[in-house]
């Protein structure tokens, strides 16, 4: 099975009208795609594009959090089994505005993606290290650790579910991206990392994506490189056109 895949994190981007419209255009353009493409979309508008998605095959739907707990008194928040029952197949877990803007950490985060597998989810866990880290070059002991507290915990089983999403913070949206050695140094180095812990063959099957200002001109070389599975795309994800050449490059 093909490991790659697109994912589109719309973040709080786009009224119902509007992601109605930009999914539209994107199976429009792509057709049955050679990749799994994913679309991230704001609570309110999971279940109209996973009705959307259904046809043709090769995309779904993630939803951008959930909570860790089963069900109770969570004002406001949505748990796994709700997700899971409304036909969504992937939650990203850990995303660094989750990090960054609701306190999150990686104790919280191996709780939710242990809730999400639990539920038949697949997490998408995002990692991934601040600029002062890459300046001092302490990036792989950084992401190390957080990929060691969120995911050290998991069986051979529950890590199978399990996408990793590398997102360096600082190429974020601010339209500096990795180059593509830094990218699969990282990915090469998250690679290795759970082959030692779950063994080669969970290695060798784990989509590792890349993250941080992924746009049509940059993706196909950072596609190319040998442990980058795909991308999660941010701003690009909003149009249409961009969205299906990214996903075009795989
Ligand atoms: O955060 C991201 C995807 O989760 C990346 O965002 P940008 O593609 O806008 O840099």
């Amino acid at each position: 099975m093909s490991r790659t895949m697109v994912a589109g994190n719309w973040k709080m981007n786009t009224t119902p009208r509007e992601g109605h419209e930009l999914v539209r255009q994107v199976i429009d353009r792509v057709g049955t795609p050679a990749t799994k493409v994913v679309f991230g979309v704001p609570a309110i508008q999971l279940m109209a594009v996973q009705a959307l998605v259904k046809d043709p095959s090769g995309y779904a739907v993630a939803a951008q959090n959930m909570h860790e707990e089963q069900s109770g008194a969570f004002t406001g928040e949505t748990s796994a089994a709700m997700l899971a029952d409304a036909g969504i197949e992937y939650v990203i877990l850990g995303h660094s505005e989750r990090r960054e803007y609701a306190g999150e950490d990686d104790e919280l985060i191996n709780r939710k993606i242990v809730a999400a597998i639990a539920a038949g989810l697949k997490p998408i866990y995002c990692c991934g290290e601040k600029l002062d880290i890459r300046e001092a070059g302490n990036q792989e002991v950084v992401v190390g650790k957080q990929i060691e507290q969120a995911l050290g915990s998991l069986s051979p089983t529950q890590i199978e579910s399990v996408v990793i999403a590398y997102e360096p913070v600082w190429a974020i949206g601010t339209g500096v991206t990795a180059s593509k050695e830094q990218a699969q140094q990282m990915h090469n180095y998250i690679r290795r990392m759970i082959s030692n812990q779950f063994g080669a063959d969970v290695a060798e099957h784990m989509t590792i994506l890349y993250g941080g200002s992924v746009k049509p001109g940059n993706a196909a070389e950072l596609f190319a490189q040998p442990d980058v599975d795909g991308g999660l795309v941010g701003g690009a994800s909003l149009d249409a056109e961009s969205f299906a050449a990214i996903v075009q490059a795989v």
